[in-house]
């Protein structure tokens, strides 16, 4: 963390913000998902919104992706696109080489069981259920087989070796959040999606559950993407992306948390300029 991409400090956030797309000079990105020409307009008429105006993405294999943008800039709608969870108006979705931009609701749900894992901002746990329980859940759903070697790994990386036997309420908001990661990682999926995982923690909870999805990436080899508001939370990924009215602004490469904050303050000021000019 904290490490520039460029060598020489930036004077504006700005000048900090490169393109997002293919480095014909920097290493070559592993994509693990891509977007291309993705566009969602929900409704129509004149009421229609073009949530995402043209986006294209590589997010990076083993890489933590982070997502952020003003409130409307349509981080979420990428999300939700990229895991198969909607579906965009035209352009393609490729996740771990496979299509998903055209695939019926069925298939869909059969690779989000496999293949796709999520951590929500509200944990999404089932309160009548142990954290071991919801832990194997996704396996369960699937009627697949839980790799013991596999549970082990991730509980010892989230730290829950002794709570696995309480149900949620027994928990506290950290230690769920960490149940909800454990749940999004046990079936080794191609990406995990993170959206807000930690707007309901407080900082010292929030640590806890961005140092395990960065540690997911380093140690496990994981890919993950997410969104969040939070400079801090963002300073965790080794790559995070802005997104303004629908389209991506810029990246910076292992940013830290004040560059990122003042990148978000210039993307929402240049906003402002054009909508009033
Ligand atoms: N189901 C929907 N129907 C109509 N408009 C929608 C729908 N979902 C999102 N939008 C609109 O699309 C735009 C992008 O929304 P999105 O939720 O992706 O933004 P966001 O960047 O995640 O915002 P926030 O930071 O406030 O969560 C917004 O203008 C929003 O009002």
């Amino acid at each position: 963390m904290g490490r520039h991409a460029s060598p020489t400090a930036p004077t504006t956030a700005t000048e900090a913000l490169s393109p997002a797309g293919p480095r014909p000079d920097g290493p070559a990105l592993e994509p693990i998902a891509t977007a291309r020409e993705l566009v969602k307009v929900y409704g129509a008429g004149e009421t229609a919104v073009r949530a995402l105006d043209g986006v294209d993405v590589d997010f990076g294999r083993a890489q933590l992706t982070a997502i952020m943008g003003p409130s409307g800039s349509g981080k979420s709608t990428l999300m939700h696109c990229m895991a198969g969870l909607d579906t965009p108006t035209s352009g393609s979705v490729v996740v771990d080489g496979v299509e998903i931009s055209r695939m019926s609701q069925r298939q869909l749900t059969k690779l989000r069981r496999t293949r796709i894992g999520f951590v929500f901002q509200s944990y999404n746990l089932v309160p009548t259920l142990t954290a071991e329980e919801n832990i194997r859940l996704p396996l369960d759903i699937a009627r697949a087989p839980v790799d013991q070697e596999r549970f082990d790994t991730v509980v010892r990386a989230v730290g829950l070796e002794d709570r696995l036997h309480h149900r949620p309420t027994e928990l506290s908001g950290g230690q769920q959040q960490r149940v909800a990661a454990a749940r999004a990682l046990i079936a080794r999926p191609a990406v995990v999606f993170a959206d807000e995982p930690t707007g309901n923690l407080d900082s010292r909870s929030a640590a806890e559950v961005l140092g395990f999805l960065r540690s997911s990436v380093e140690d496990l080899g994981q890919s993950v993407v997410m969104v969040t508001h939070e400079p801090t939370a963002a300073a965790y990924a080794h790559r995070v992306l802005f997104l303004a009215d629908g389209r991506l602004e810029g990246e910076l490469l292992d940013p830290d948390a004040s560059t990122i904050l003042e990148a978000l303050g210039e993307l929402t000021d240049a906003r402002e300029s054009r909508r009033t000019a």
